[in-house]
């Protein structure tokens, strides 16, 4: 844009020269302050309840603080209660009610003041203003920024306290200082990925990440299929349904996001039986009737005998995807009911395939072909899936270069040399960043043109989702078929890209960062996807501390292997730290045994200097947005404004 022309909009959000040099003035102080503290979580899998949780403790961070302020005034057990009533200050208040007096209330009050203000230092006065809730934030201001030097201040304060116990607003100014301290705790949130999926709640999760003061996520494989079946993938729509059936999910489907199943229903009943390798996975609390577990039972193969149909034909129609060895229904010999894998042959068990005509195994019926054409219509039409999907695109990417460091959900596709692994795609070859880059713009407009289903755009979602060049993947094959249909579990294997050994290395890790233009030494690798396995010791920090890899082991079913919860990571002024989390039993567990046991680790890199807002993405942002408004106060003074 021809630079007058910019400087006489940006002069039109100003009134006057001197509300410019405020601004000037602000900015430069913001740069100053400590950088604030960067949250970073991944592979939520629909689990709400642990994930809330996280966000009402930041991690431990309010912990912290707690122990901070009161580690000489409260014992351990009265640290632990205030923690609790920060968290879930509601239902901490209806819990002690009967406990509750004018002195209790005063105590508290003063203890969550103090906390606000120690969380507050880290930002100006105009940001904590624009926290607070409106509705006490002439209290909470008088109260925050007291200076009780005479003994009149003291009294004035002590009548506020008073007035609003009196006034029966002692309770919600509690709530009101809980969240604010919540909100104050963690400056930005980073999703690395996998919120979709195998837990009971996604949507409730997004719901939050859009409230969410500040965040960004990195898009997972398991996003990237909702995000397909809205782009109008008529596989990934049939893989979203048979893994929502897989583990009794399949209301997210129907009563989250509105989408009626009963059609696959009609037609599942007509063609399937029960079979033990198709019933849902349950969760301890799932309370299901037969007829429900029947009923998914039989949505959950005519879902995954779809998906291979399907899957079938797109391997056909994209050879330059090079996943002729995913064509198993191809290689089925349905008499002997056997099927050649690699050069073997293997035994099926639990096999339904009374749909699938042996001659032709990709043919879709024409009843399928409508029942996919009105399921998938459904979708794309769900209006809350939409809004749920267009804020991950907005806020979302395939990686994400913040604060010096890598965030990225799975990979970057290796060569067992150390070298990018290349993708040839639509007749010319990406590797590294611009593979990444590839897909995500190839991505954004498939998402743009739902009506388009059958596109290169819209089957390469599907190659995200288990491509071997993947970023989101990172194995050579996903062997959903197998898992179905073969006992031999050598079969089962997938055979995870050589970035999950390379990356144990420091000076691998280095040259990743190095594609991504980060040569600092404060440079990090973010990842998720893998669970961290520490019950056989392995280690979330890697590459001398370079590489880190932070699935947060949320998904239930999956923490048998885990042995425990999983990872966060914190990202304050003066370093980071990785937090262990054990398994999230339930709210009731936490307000009555207060137990939020995490352990807090440094990741030691080397000594840093306390890291400010200039030294930052944000930093960066702020300083253009100096330079711009000295250039509008120059432009100003010559008249034209
Ligand atoms: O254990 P499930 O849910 O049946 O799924 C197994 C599949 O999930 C995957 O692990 C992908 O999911 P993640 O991204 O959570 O690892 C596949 O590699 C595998 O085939
Ligand atoms: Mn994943």
């Amino acid at each position: 844009m021809d630079k007058n022309k910019y400087f006489e909009l940006l002069g039109k959000t100003f009134q006057s020269t001197e509300e410019i040099v405020s601004e000037i003035i602000n900015l430069k102080a913001i740069l100053n302050l400590p950088k604030g503290t960067e949250h970073f979580v991944s592979d939520l899998h629909g689990e709400y309840d642990a994930f809330q949780h996280l966000l009402r403790n930041a991690s431990g961070n309010i912990k912290e603080k707690i122990n901070d302020l009161f580690h000489q005034t409260l014992t351990s057990k009265e640290q632990k209660e205030l923690a609790t009533l920060v968290y879930y200050p509601e239902l901490r208040l209806a819990r002690i009610e009967h406990e509750l007096s004018a002195t209790w209330y005063k105590e508290t009050i003063d203890q969550l003041i103090q906390l606000t203000r120690l969380s507050a230092t880290k930002y100006t006065r105009s940001k904590v203003r624009k926290t607070l809730p409106k509705r006490f934030s002439y209290i909470i201001e008088e109260l925050l920024y007291q200076n009780i030097a005479t003994n009149d201040k003291k009294d004035y304060y002590d009548q506020i306290i008073n007035d609003v116990i009196q006034l029966r607003q002692a309770q919600p100014l509690i709530i009101d200082l809980s969240y604010t301290i919540q909100q104050l705790a963690i400056d930005h949130l980073h999703v690395v990925g996998d919120i979709y999926d195998r837990g009971p709640a996604p949507d409730k999760i997004v719901e939050a990440l859009i409230e969410y003061h500040s965040v960004d996520v990195q898009w997972g494989n398991h996003d990237i299929i909702w995000m397909g079946a809205a782009s109008g993938s008529a596989i990934c729509m049939m893989n979203v349904i048979r893994i929502c059936a897989r583990y009794n999910n399949l209301s997210i489907i129907e009563d989250a996001y509105g989408i009626n199943l009963r059609p696959l229903l009609t037609y599942a009943e007509k063609y399937y039986l029960d079979n033990p390798a198709f019933r849902p996975k349950l969760a301890s609390d799932d309370h299901v009737s037969k007829e429900n577990l029947d009923e998914t039972t039989k949505m959950h193969q005519a879902a995954a005998i779809l998906q291979f149909k399907l899957e079938e034909q797109l391997v056909r129609r994209r050879p330059e995807f090079d996943m002729e060895h995913r064509l198993l229904l191809s290689n089925t010999n349905f008499q002997t009911q056997e099927v050649l894998i690699h050069g073997k042959l293997y035994p099926l068990e639990n096999t339904c395939f009374a749909t699938v005509n042996p001659e032709r195994p990709d043919e879709i019926t024409p009843e399928e072909h409508d029942l996919i054409e009105h399921l998938l219509s459904n979708f794309v039409n769900s209006e809350k899936l939409r809004r749920h999907l267009n804020f991950l695109m907005k806020k979302g990417s395939m990686y994400l270069v913040y604060n010096e460091n890598l965030l990225i959900h799975g990979c970057i596709p290796l060569q067992s040399d150390g070298s990018f692994k290349g993708m040839t795609l639509n007749g010319k070859t990406y590797a590294g960043k611009s593979l990444l880059d590839y897909f995500e713009t190839s991505l954004r407009a498939a998402y743009k043109e739902p009506h388009i289903t059958q596109d290169y755009n819209t089957d390469l979602i599907w190659y995200l989702w288990s491509g071997e060049c993947s970023s989101l993947f990172g194995k050579k094959e996903m062997t959903t078929f197998e898992r179905y249909f073969i006992a031999d579990k050598v079969t089962h294997t997938e055979e995870k890209n050589v970035y999950y050994e390379l990356r144990e290395d420091e000076a691998v890790i280095r040259q990743l960062l190095k594609e991504f233009d980060l040569n600092g030494d404060d440079s990090h690798i973010i990842n998720g996807h893998t669970p961290i396995k520490e019950v056989k010791g392995e280690d979330p920090i890697k590459a001398n501390g370079k590489m880190i890899v932070i699935d947060g082991g949320f998904s239930k079913p999956y923490q048998k292997t885990t042995g425990l919860a999983g990872y966060t990571l914190l990202y304050n002024s003066y370093g980071m730290q990785l937090v262990a989390h054990k398994a999230f039993s339930s709210i009731e567990h936490i307000l009555s045994q207060h137990d939020d046991v995490l352990s807090i680790r440094r990741v030691v890199d080397r000594p840093v200097d306390r890291k400010k807002v200039s030294d930052t993405t944000v930093g960066a942002q702020l300083k253009t947005e100096i330079q711009d408004l000295v250039g509008l106060l120059a432009y100003s003074s010559l008249g034209d404004f």
